[in-house]
């Protein structure tokens, strides 16, 4: 069973979380917030390319299709390739709150083995918010958006500012990923909701 961890029930005085006023529409796509990035950039040859679209609300639906580069045991998803795509689409949830977070926790099910080929479809949405902490949940389903769950999984992010990554991150990526020319991909990198 998910979200067994304390760590992962909201407190008494967590609120509800508001989709931000300039989110991009139901049904657009997200684009990827980093070229490199492992989940959703488009310049990572090995990556999942996970593509990601805004749901109602504070939600986001996902697709990733599992490659011979993803496997664990032969012919099948490697586990911690599937809770990557749990966590990239959980962490795309943060663009439609325009808030900058990294995942503190997140605890993952395997229910069902995913093979090579397969295309998981993922959803997930924020369930409510308290301070710096998102509480958020997802789903990952084969066959389609609405056959049997494969995964899921609750999480943690915690909101960050981009010093974080300014800080920990390596100069030369760092440098490369503020000038990046992708107006849109800056963006969603470095906004933050004021
Ligand atoms: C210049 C270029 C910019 C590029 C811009 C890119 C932007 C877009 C990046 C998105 C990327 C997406 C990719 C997918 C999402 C990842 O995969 S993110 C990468 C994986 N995650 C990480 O690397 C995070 C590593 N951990 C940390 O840096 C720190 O532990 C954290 C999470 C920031 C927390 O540290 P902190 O800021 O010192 O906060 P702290 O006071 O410890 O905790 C705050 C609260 O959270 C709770 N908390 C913290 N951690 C946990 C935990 N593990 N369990 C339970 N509770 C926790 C604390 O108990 C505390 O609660 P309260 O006391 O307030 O009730």
């Amino acid at each position: 069973m998910s979200g067994s961890s304390a760590s992962l029930q909201p407190p008494a005085d967590a609120v509800k979380p508001v989709r931000h006023p300039d989110a991009p529409a139901p049904g657009e796509l997200l684009g990827a917030h980093y070229g490199a990035c492992f989940g959703c950039g488009s310049e990572q040859p090995h990556g999942l390319h996970l593509q990601a679209r805004a749901g109602e609300g504070v939600s986001i639906t996902a697709e990733f299709t599992v490659q011979p580069a993803h496997q664990g045991a032969p012919g099948l998803a490697h586990g911690g390739v599937l809770a990557t795509a749990l966590d990239e689409t959980l962490g795309s949830l943060n663009w439609l709150l325009r808030t900058i977070a990294v995942t503190g926790r997140l605890e993952t099910d395997f229910v069902r083995p995913v093979p090579v080929g397969a295309t998981l479809y993922l959803e997930a949405e924020v369930t409510a918010v308290a301070g710096r902490k998102i509480y958020s949940t997802a789903t990952g389903r084969l066959d389609g958006p609405d056959g049997p769950v494969a995964v899921r999984a609750d999480a943690l992010f915690v909101e960050v500012k981009v010093d974080h990554f300014v800080e920990h991150g390596r100069e030369a990526e760092i440098k490369a990923a503020m000038s990046d020319p992708d107006q849109t991909r800056r963006a969603r990198a470095f906004e933050v909701n004021p």
